[in-house]
């Protein structure tokens, strides 16, 4: 772990239900490579998670199973550690690959740029060579010009151990707005390509695996199963998916299943699978047939039961707690040579970058999704209400010209919690890292400019046909968490009150107490194995519900409550004197890049004829990530060394 990482809470743990062929997932980890500083639960780093592997396939040899590491994307963007280098990503693509992964596919964030494109076919395809899998994606190769699958478009191996003959495919979704040097598939066309045809007419497969940062509940990985099962009505398939930043676990059949690992290295997702054929170890020599015989013989691994198939799943939290029981290690035993020195390499990063430098201090926390929308907790309402009347407001146009303007922005655009204390370089990627910066449509009719907002958060006929006819997924507006439609929000936003609050906290621990018995109890009655100890006091944390039930955690948590926020906010920017603004019937409208598109849709469905065009740079094109920061460089700001 990092120096300043919080070590781990001990917390009662659910144990890895190990199988035949096992798997370790991470997701959409945007750079989060260095852990999370703030966040005692998911403090474990890269070099870490690389020790921990380590030691998983250490096992899986021992015990004659297998291990197989997965990696679905948007690896890149939502961290300082990528994002605050120049060029970006200097330091992210140096220790990534120090981790063996099997297989890997790209995600959303590393196509919209054209350099970070690039990035992948110059730096990780060749890194990761024969692991990563392009199966709808192509990239205009700079060099010649040519157009050309950004990587193989399926893999086909055999397991080292178990002798598991795997035909493995890796996807992205449907996405649109990528740069133009790369095409992506869309994955309806994809299945009708002759390798994908002829993939899935294989008989010498006992389990196919596909990847995707593709959310589980999506109609490309539906698509996918149905035209898999098409032709294998039943061979295992195991789906790996992303992008919708969410645990989850999906059970198509008996026999076809998919997990997606969370987001920003909260999670390492573990899976298994058992009972599964093994056409491999047909061709295996008597010598290896004898090895086999020996582990089943000495280690009695239950894995290894031929009788009939199943699958299991568990998210793990990534801290050093959880890393430690799950690899039968200790402080001592548990870093490898090359997880310490990886997280050596990024302590420094984190150093050349000043990630820890503060900005100021923030008097209390700020949630996303984790407070109601409006309110003194909320994000939103802090961005909305303090941060961008200051800072936009400022901009020549409301000053000079003495103009009111209307500022909008997708709730999308902001990633990631403020919490109470150091507000550092590295919070403000953290909270923001797009580069798209502010822009503005001049002198839009007031009663219209008024309009958009609404349309925007609740514009159903906008948003239905027309957004998606110009390829504007209206999902795209609000954080993905929320677009997955797995989000389990409140059912009604409360007024906040202090007092409420402040009783609440005081009751949570004995309801804490009061769970964390009954469920030592309950799984007593049930004959269940015991947690590693149950004892121990409940952190606010995940409780997912999945396919599978509500035992995927490996940590016991305290629920925390998700409220749903609105696709868009908006902030009215006055000048100084008012007087003039006031009752002028035209105002300007602004908004971030990112939701031009929207935007200048809404207006035409208004009747105002307006083009992309028409727009000019606003607070010079700034970016949300330094407006944050500034405002908080002003606002928060404390003198010298002093504690926050
Ligand atoms: N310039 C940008 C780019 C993206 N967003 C928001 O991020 C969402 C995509 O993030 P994933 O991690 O799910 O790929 C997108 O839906 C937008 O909400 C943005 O605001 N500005």
């Amino acid at each position: 772990a990092q120096p300043s990482a919080p070590s781990p809470i001990a917390a009662p743990l659910r144990e890895l239900p190990w199988g035949q062929l096992n798997f370790l997932h991470t997701t959409d980890t945007h750079g989060w490579h260095g852990g999370h500083l703030q966040e005692a639960s998911y403090s474990a780093d890269w070099g870490d998670y690389i020790s921990f592997a380590s030691h998983m396939r250490a096992k899986a040899d021992a015990d004659g199973v297998d291990l197989l590491v997965v990696d679905t994307g948007d690896r890149v963007e939502g961290n300082g550690l990528y994002d605050a280098s120049d060029p970006k990503g200097k330091y992210t693509f140096d220790v990534l690959p120090e981790q063996h992964i099997d297989l890997m596919c790209t995600g959303n964030h590393e196509l919209y740029k054209a350099n970070s494109s690039f990035n992948e076919l110059n730096v990780t395809v060749p890194a990761f060579n024969g692991s990563y899998i392009a199966s709808n994606l192509d990239i205009y190769n700079p060099d010649t010009g040519v157009m050309e699958p950004l990587a193989q478009r399926y893999k086909k191996f055999t397991t080292p151990n178990q002798g598991i003959r795997v035909l493995a495919m890796g996807f992205l979704y449907d996405f649109t707005g990528n740069a133009n040097n790369t095409v992506v598939q869309k994955v309806k066309d994809a299945i009708k390509e002759d390798w994908f045809q002829t993939a899935i007419r294989d008989r010498d497969v006992d389990l196919f695996v596909i990847i995707g940062h593709v959310g589980l509940r999506t109609q490309e990985f539906q698509l996918l199963y149905k035209t898999i099962r098409s032709q294998q009505w039943d061979t295992p398939i195991h789906f790996f998916g992303g992008h919708t930043h969410i645990r989850d676990y999906r059970i198509w059949d008996n026999k076809a299943v998919g997990l997606e690992s969370g987001r920003y290295m909260e999670t390492i997702g573990f899976a298994s699978v058992d009972g599964l054929n093994r056409g491999g170890k047909k061709m295996s020599s008597s010598h290896d047939d004898d090895v086999d015989h020996h582990h089943r013989e000495l280690r009695n691994v239950a894995t290894l039961r031929r009788a009939g198939l199943s699958f299991n799943r568990r998210y793990i939290d990534n801290n050093l707690f959880s890393l430690y029981h799950h690899s039968g290690t200790d402080a001592h035993s548990f870093p490898t040579d090359v997880g310490r020195n990886v997280s050596a390499r990024i302590a420094s990063a984190r150093a050349a970058l000043h990630l820890d430098a503060r900005r100021g201090c923030a008097p209390h926390n700020f949630w996303l999704n984790r407070a109601p929308y409006p309110s003194r907790d909320s994000l939103l309402s802090w961005l909305a209400e303090a941060v961008l009347p200051a800072q936009l407001g400022a901009d020549g146009r409301v000053t000079a010209a003495n103009r009111t303007a209307l500022a909008i922005t997708n709730s999308g655009a902001l990633r990631f919690d403020v919490f109470k204390g150091a507000f550092t370089r590295d919070s403000a990627f953290a909270i923001s890292p797009f580069t798209s910066g502010f822009r503005a449509l001049p002198d839009v009719p007031r009663d219209k400019a008024e309009r958009v907002l609404p349309l925007l958060n609740h514009g159903g006929p906008l948003l239905d046909r027309p957004a998606r006819a110009l390829g504007l997924d209206p999902r795209l507006l609000a954080p993905p968490e929320q677009g997955s439609g797995r989000l389990e929000v409140a059912a009604e936003v409360v007024a906040e009150v202090d007092e409420e609050e402040e009783e609440e906290q005081q009751q949570q621990q004995s309801r804490v107490e009061g769970r964390a018995a009954a469920a030592r109890g309950g799984r007593a009655e049930r004959g269940q194995e015991p947690l590693a100890d149950a004892r121990l006091k409940l952190t606010p944390g995940y409780t997912t519900k999945d396919d599978a039930g509500d035992d995927g955690d490996d940590t016991l948590h305290e629920k925390i409550t998700f409220y749903s926020v609105p696709n868009c906010v908006q902030s009215v920017l006055r000048p100084a004197s008012p007087a003039a603004a006031g009752d002028a019937d035209v105002v300007d409208v602004v908004y971030n890049e990112f939701i031009e598109g929207y935007v200048v849709l809404a207006l035409k469905y208004l009747g105002v004829q307006v083009e992309a065009a028409d727009a000019v740079p606003w607070a010079d094109g700034k970016s949300l990530t330094a407006v944050i920061a500034e405002w908080v460089g002003e606002n928060w700001g404390v003198e010298g060394e002093e504690e926050c």
